[in-house]
């Protein structure tokens, strides 16, 4: 099971082999979130991870960014292997989880500040590099008030700052759009292309937004039921489809997704309902 390190394709920023996770729920349960994951991540581009409520993306993000234990061999960041480097890989990546990252207790600069620390930003250099994200992110104005006081779009855009101040060179992010409003949308999209273009970093995302992925992703790997069931850039997934099926002339992505996870993007299987319900209220949270 897995490559020697420095196999791996060169310019790669992120590789899964053979991933699998099953989440252990007693009594002899257990759910295979993720099945055989196998995933190349270039450096420098934006991939986006797409697929139904329950297909195994946060967990595939999870194994990626160390949050979860996986064998060695499975995952490498930047040739570094998840299992065995679990520091150095931390050190390379920035991270925007699902949940509520930021402290509403402390302003803007505060938060930024405090994983400043967490990540080892050298002390002489925090200031700098803490006003620097602040800035990469338009909250320059906001940033000495308090968290508490944002929309849900700049506390977005916070997040951002907090892990971009570590300068990564992965930067992954689960479902930053999320619950926002389409300007807050497009500000949160604008804040991470603009790093990437000047900084070259890789970025890792999960949407539900087909509009946003076909927009601002290089390639995407649509996962369903734990696996990768079609991988590409748009274009290249909706000629597959289109090939596949007569009837879909000129497909979106949605149709893409369709045809791939066999139902409607977030309207599906029982988790559906729940994950909806979570994620509203994380996002009534996160602006009240
Ligand atoms: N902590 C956990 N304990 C038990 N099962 C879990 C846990 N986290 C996820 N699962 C299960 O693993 C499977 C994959 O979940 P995961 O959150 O990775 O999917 P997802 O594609 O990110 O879904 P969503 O789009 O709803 O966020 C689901 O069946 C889910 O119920």
């Amino acid at each position: 099971m897995g490559q020697d390190e420095d196999e791996d394709e060169p310019g790669a920023a992120v590789v899964c082999e053979g991933l699998e996770f099953e989440f252990r729920h007693g009594k002899g349960q257990s759910t295979k979130a993720v099945d055989g994951v196998d995933l190349t991540v270039r450096a420098g581009e934006v991939f986006g991870l797409l697929g139904p409520n329950g297909a195994g993306k946060t967990t595939t993000i999870r194994a990626i960014t160390t949050l979860l234990p996986v064998p060695a061999g499975m995952v490498r960041v930047f040739g570094h292997d998840a299992a065995r480097h679990r520091m150095q890989v931390r050190r390379l990546l920035g991270y925007v989880p699902q949940q509520l990252s930021a402290d509403g207790g402390l302003t803007g600069r505060e938060n930024v500040a405090l994983f400043a620390r967490v990540f080892d930003v050298p002390r002489a250099e925090r200031a700098a590099r803490v006003s620097q994200a602040i800035a990469a992110v338009d909250l320059t104005e906001a940033a000495d008030r308090m968290a508490s006081s944002y929309s849900g779009g700049m506390v977005r855009r916070l997040e951002l700052a907090q892990a971009l101040v570590s300068a990564p060179r992965l930067l992954v992010l689960d479902e930053p759009t999320i619950g926002l409003d389409p300007i807050a949308r497009t500000s949160v999209w604008d804040c991470v292309d603009a790093v990437r273009k000047a900084t070259g970093m890789t970025v890792l995302v999960t949407t539900h937004y087909m509009d946003e992925a076909d927009h601002y992703c290089d390639r995407i790997g649509l996962m369903d039921r734990g696996r990768i069931r079609a991988l590409g850039t748009p274009a290249e997934l909706k000629a597959q489809v289109s090939a596949q099926d007569a009837a879909l002339d000129n497909p979106t992505l949605d149709d893409v997704f369709r045809f791939y996870a066999g139902r409607d993007l977030g309207h599906s299987e029982k988790e559906g309902e729940f994950s909806d319900v979570r994620r509203t209220r994380r996002t009534a949270s996160r602006v009240g």
